[in-house]
């Protein structure tokens, strides 16, 4: 758990972060947003101590953070940030080597780990392990930065706008694998970034802020059906937030099951019973139909989910 009491930072006469209070349960992504300048990096880098607070108190499970070994907190952080930061002239095996080296693991043990990394995060070791960044895509080279952050197994994962610089479909895809990554690792996870939709996605709880101070602490779906003020509802899009709400929803919520699984084609782009709500309803529209079958993970048809029933009670 990370609770921040009271914490402010200023830069000379900037207020960055102004008296903030916010607690981030063990296990949860909490996701930092706002617009530039309203103090989202401000508050991560004071967590790991990479910039100290002028006032107020940070404890991770209790402790206070400046009590603690700088070098210490940090190793039990993962930190990941836009551009990756990696070294440009080590190779990617060696990146992601990096903690555990420092913390002295056996070489067997870092050489597993490397691999177990790669493959978690869907990179080839066989193909990529010998690459030296500059030799690697954006969003490979963002993956290796996740991976290096996971490497000596940290309770605790900061993540600065990591996809901020990628293209639309490698976002899309690495926030797949996050949310893929973070059911099975579970990381307790503070994520910055100023596009909503990233942080609907992603977050069990939002923290909205402006001006150095949390305007509004919720769960996504809080945030969307009851904004805290005319700023937070500006910022989630007033007009779209149904469609935002149906993309909270997956399909097993609406979708009206069968007494067993059918065996059937589920055929490519299947519709899913943890896909979202939005997404069937736009496969239904493209393809004009009044109803679709849903598959569970295994390719077993066990229901079907009517537009109707999206359109009575969607969002
Ligand atoms: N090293 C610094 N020296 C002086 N002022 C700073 C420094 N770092 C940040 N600030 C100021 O503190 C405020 C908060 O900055 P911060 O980088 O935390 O915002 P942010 O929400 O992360 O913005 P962005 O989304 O643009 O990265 C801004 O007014 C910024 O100009």
């Amino acid at each position: 758990m990370i609770e921040l009491k009271n914490v402010t930072r200023r830069f000379g006469n900037t207020v960055a972060v102004d008296n903030l209070n916010l607690t981030i349960e063990t296990g949860e992504v909490c996701v930092l947003v706002g617009s530039s300048g309203c103090g989202k990096s401000t508050t991560l880098r004071m967590i790991n101590r990479l910039l100290p607070h002028s006032a107020g108190e940070i404890l991770v499970d209790g402790e206070d953070v400046n009590a603690m070994n700088a070098e210490q907190l940090r190793l039990n952080m993962g930190y990941v940030i836009q551009g990756t930061g990696l070294f440009p002239h080590w190779t990617v095996a060696r990146n992601i080597a990096m903690v555990p080296h420092l913390l002295k693991w056996p070489k067997e043990r870092i050489d597993a780990r490397v691999e177990e990394l790669m493959t978690l995060l869907d990179l080839d070791p066989a193909t990529h392990a010998s690459k030296y960044p500059q030799q690697l895509s954006g969003g490979q080279a963002q993956r290796v930065g996740v991976a290096r952050a996971l490497a000596a197994d940290p309770n605790i994962l900061l993540m600065d706008e990591p996809f901020g610089a990628l293209d639309a479909i490698t976002r899309d895809n690495l926030q797949m694998e996050m949310l893929r990554i973070q059911r099975q690792v579970r990381k307790t996870t503070v994520f910055v970034t100023h596009d909503i939709d990233e942080a609907l996605k992603l977050a069990t709880r939002i923290a909205v802020m402006d001006q150095g101070r949390i305007i509004q602490h919720d769960t996504p779906e809080n945030i969307l059906r009851h904004p805290a003020s005319d700023f937070v509802e500006n910022l989630v899009g007033k007009q779209d937030r149904g469609l935002k709400l149906m993309s909270l929803r997956p399909v097993r919520d609406l979708m009206s099951a069968h007494a067993e699984p059918r065996q059937s084609e589920a055929g490519e782009g299947a519709i899913t019973e943890g896909d979202s709500v939005r997404l069937a309803l736009s496969v239904m529209l493209w393809k004009d139909l009044g109803e679709i079958a849903v598959f569970n993970a295994r390719g077993q048809e066990t229901g079907v989910i009517t537009r109707e029933r999206i359109i009575q009670e969607g969002a």
